[in-house]
C-alpha cells in the first residue's frame, strides 16, 4: 500500500481498467482538481465481484497500461487488493483506514457505479467510513440520482461548489461532480479490438 502521511488528501479510484482509457483519466483529473487532492490512488482491482463471466485481462498487464496512461506524479497506480486477497471494497476500505489512519481518504467512482452501489457488499458501511465523490458519466447523469444509494444518502449530499471540503468532512458525505465527459468505456474498446482482430 502506498504511503499516506497525516493530513494527506487521497482519492481512492478503484476499477477493473480492462483496458484503461481517457474516460478514466478524466475522472482522475476531475477528482484531483475539484477535491484538491494531493494524491489519487488508481487501484486496479483483481475483478469486480458483480461482473461474473469473462475473466479480466491479467492484473499486471492492466497495471502497466494504467501506468502508461496516468502520466501525473500525483497519480499512484497500485494493485494491493490482490496481494491482500481482497475482493470487496468494504474490505479494501477497512485495510486502508487501518494502515493509514491519519490521512484523509475519499472514494472516487463514476456515476454508473452510484446506480448499482446498493448491490455492493456492506455499501452502507462504506458510506459511513469515508466520503464519496461521484463523477458524471454519459448515460448515467440522472438515473443514478434516484438510485437506492443516492436516496439513502440524499441528506448527506454536499453542493458541488463545496467539493474541495469533501476530504475534510466526516462521513457520510458525498458530492456529484459535473465537468468534461468522455463516452469511452472499456467494453467499447474490447469490442472494437475484437472486431479488428
Ligand atoms: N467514461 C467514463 N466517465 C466517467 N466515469 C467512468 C468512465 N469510464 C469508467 N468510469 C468509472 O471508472 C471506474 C472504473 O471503471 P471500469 O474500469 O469498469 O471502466 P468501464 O469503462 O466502465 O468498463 P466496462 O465497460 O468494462 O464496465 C468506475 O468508477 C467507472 O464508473
Ligand atoms: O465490494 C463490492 O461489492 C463491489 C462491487 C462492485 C464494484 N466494486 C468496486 O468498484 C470499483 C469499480 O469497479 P468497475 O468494475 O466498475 O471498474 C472497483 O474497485 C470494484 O472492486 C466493489
Amino acid at each position: 500500500m502506498p504511503p499516506a502521511p497525516t493530513g494527506l488528501r487521497v482519492g481512492l479510484f478503484g476499477g477493473s481498467f480492462d483496458p484503461p482509457h481517457e474516460g478514466h483519466l478524466l475522472v482522475a483529473e476531475t477528482a484531483l482538481r475539484r477535491l484538491r487532492l494531493d494524491r489519487l490512488w488508481w487501484i486496479v482491482s483483481p475483478g469486480n465481484p458483480l461482473k461474473a463471466g469473462r475473466p479480466p485481462a491479467p492484473l499486471e498487464a492492466r497495471v502497466s497500461l494504467c501506468r502508461r496512461l496516468a502520466d501525473d506524479r500525483r497519480i499512484v497506480v497500485t494493485a494491493f487488493e490482490a496481494s491482500h486477497h481482497i475482493r470487496y471494497t468494504a474490505d479494501l476500505v477497512d485495510l486502508v483506514l487501518t494502515h493509514r489512519p491519519t490521512a484523509r481518504f475519499v472514494w472516487v467512482m463514476g456515476a454508473d457505479n452510484l446506480a448499482t452501489f446498493h448491490r455492493w457488499q456492506s455499501w452502507r458501511e462504506i458510506a459511513t467510513r469515508l466520503p464519496i465523490a461521484v463523477v458524471d458519466r454519459p448515460g448515467a447523469t440522472l438515473a443514478p440520482l434516484s438510485s437506492p444509494a443516492a436516496r439513502f444518502l440524499a441528506s448527506e449530499r454536499l453542493p458541488e461548489a463545496d467539493a474541495r471540503l469533501l476530504p475534510g468532512l466526516s462521513p457520510p458525505a458525498w458530492t456529484f461532480l459535473h465537468g468534461r465527459r468522455s463516452t469511452l468505456s472499456s467494453t467499447r474498446l474490447r469490442e472494437a479490438r475484437a472486431r479488428s482482430s
